[in-house]
């Protein structure tokens, strides 16, 4: 099938890669001048295991990128994967996307034969039908349902592991009015429901659609929070919350995942989503309390972190190593990071900062400039009165006599990552 994926951001490279692995022609259509060479060099414009591999060997081949939009003409199917952020309030910014849809309706003006138009980025349910079509319908001159369709079929890649993500899903979820959407849907998706057999495929509504996609993020934010909740208690009875988190999991109706109980949830995604759904919640007449406390519990860990190393030493006027930048481990993405809490706090007490990450300290130079970014966590830790852990980076595991070079060896771990040893004051922010 000749495919078209608008925005080659985080979600289109790899859908755009991946479904040309699966044997499709596609075409990738960015803005972004840098972006279009770069994939048309053979190269990705984002870091994703497996990623360049992919782009590598199908470049000039299955798949091509342009900057003109015209191009989906040739094609069947277009997905939309442009960004979606928030603005101050937490609602999203459809700024890029009702841009992108514009330009796709204008390419869709003059084309003849049924087009499927598929939306991947995440927007509130409603918007779809109330915004998007409209807009496609008024700037193409077509009939939505007629000369062509949109579907919504969300994606939940997770970053560092987003080609896997595809190739694997757990589900595929289709939102789509009609059998003529669903059937080109499925014929889209046919070579990976063939190497999976047996994926769920969920036929929905278009709203329904969406809102899996929201429910599934806020509920896995909300579970972080619960077991963070859950751990602040433990902390306070002298218990061990990863050992409750071992044993609750063991019941399937919790599972295991996701309970790594710590300073907290970051990223591109959670922060967005759960802000998003509370504004239009809101704004629908609706007060998300659990939602809002969902959020008021991820935002109050950094500052425990900080409150848990005041009760062994003052910071103000000393040198404290935050270890750890990145919203996880296996990227150089700060966005929604706990660490920019965690420094901000430090800022405020008066301390300074001595930081260090393997590859997101560029990113988060640019939102502190006055802080101490060193090449190492040994250069964080020497001559430091504290430690705080943010980020699970494997190689905080191994530390060890690199602690011996701080001031006072004082570690608040807050991601069960640090092995605490003699002479060491270990906190664990949950255990
Ligand atoms: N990042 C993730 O892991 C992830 C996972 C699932 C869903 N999502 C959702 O997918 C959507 C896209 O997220 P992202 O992280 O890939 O965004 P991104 O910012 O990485 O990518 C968006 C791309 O769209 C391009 N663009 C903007 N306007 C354009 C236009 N008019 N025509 C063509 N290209 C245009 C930009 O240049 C950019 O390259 C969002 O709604 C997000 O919530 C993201
Ligand atoms: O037990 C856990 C698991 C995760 N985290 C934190 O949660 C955040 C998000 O982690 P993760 O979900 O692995 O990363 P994302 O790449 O943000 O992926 C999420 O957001 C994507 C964008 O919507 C979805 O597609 C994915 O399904 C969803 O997992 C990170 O800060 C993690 O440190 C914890 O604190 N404890």
């Amino acid at each position: 099938m000749n495919v078209s994926v608008v925005g080659s951001g985080y979600v289109g490279t790899t859908v755009a890669a991946c479904l040309a692995d699966l044997g499709h022609e596609v075409t990738a259509i960015d803005i972004d001048t840098e972006i279009v060479e770069t994939i048309n060099s053979g190269e990705t414009p984002i870091h994703e295991p497996g990623l360049a591999e992919l782009v590598e060997t199908h470049a000039g081949e299955r798949l091509h990128a342009t900057t003109d939009h015209a191009a989906l003409r040739e094609t069947d199917v277009t997905f939309l994967a442009l960004q979606t952020p928030s603005r101050e309030d937490g609602s999203i910014d459809l700024g890029a996307l009702e841009a992108g849809t514009r330009d796709v309706g204008e390419a869709l003006a003059e084309k003849e034969d049924y087009h499927l138009v598929v939306v991947k980025s995440t927007v509130i349910p409603g918007t779809v039908e109330e915004r998007l079509e409209p807009l496609l319908e008024e700037v193409s001159g077509q009939e939505a349902g007629e000369q062509f369709g949109v579907a919504v079929n969300p994606e939940f890649q997770s970053q560092g592991s987003a080609v896997a993500d595809f190739m694997g899903p757990d589900k595929l979820v289709f939102g789509a009015e009609g059998e003529r959407a669903l059937d080109r849907l499925d014929e889209l998706y046919a070579p990976l429901v063939a190497d999976n057999g047996g994926i769920p495929i969920v036929e929905t509504g278009r709203r329904e659609a969406m809102m899996v996609k929201y429910a599934n993020n806020v509920f896995l934010a909300g579970k972080i929070s619960l077991i963070n909740e859950l751990g602040n208690l433990c902390k306070e009875f002298g218990v061990d919350s990863y050992d409750v988190a071992e044993a609750i999991g063991l019941d399937e109706r919790i599972g295991a995942k996701f309970l790594r109980s710590g300073v907290g949830w970051g990223g591109s995604c959670f922060p967005k989503d759960t802000d998003a759904l509370r504004a239009a919640g809101r704004e629908a007449g609706y007060e998300p309390e659990l939602l809002d406390s969902v959020v008021a519990v991820n935002d109050g860990q950094p500052r425990r972190m900080l409150d848990l190393l005041e009760r062994h030493t003052n910071v103000e006027g000393r040198r404290i190593a935050v270890l750890g930048l990145a919203f996880k481990p296996g990227t150089d993405d700060i966005r929604g990071s706990r660490a920019t809490l965690v420094i901000d706090d430090l800022l405020d007490r008066g301390a300074s900062v001595a930081a260090y990450d393997p590859v997101a300290s560029d990113a988060m130079a640019e939102k502190f400039p006055d802080v101490e970014y060193v090449e190492s966590a040994q250069a964080a830790l020497a001559d430091a009165h504290g430690a705080l852990v943010v980020t699970d980076w494997d190689e905080f595991a191994t530390l060890d006599g690199e602690f011996d070079d701080m001031e006072q060896q004082i570690v608040v771990d807050g991601r069960r990552i640090v092995d605490s040893r003699d002479g060491m004051t270990y906190e664990g922010l949950t255990w």
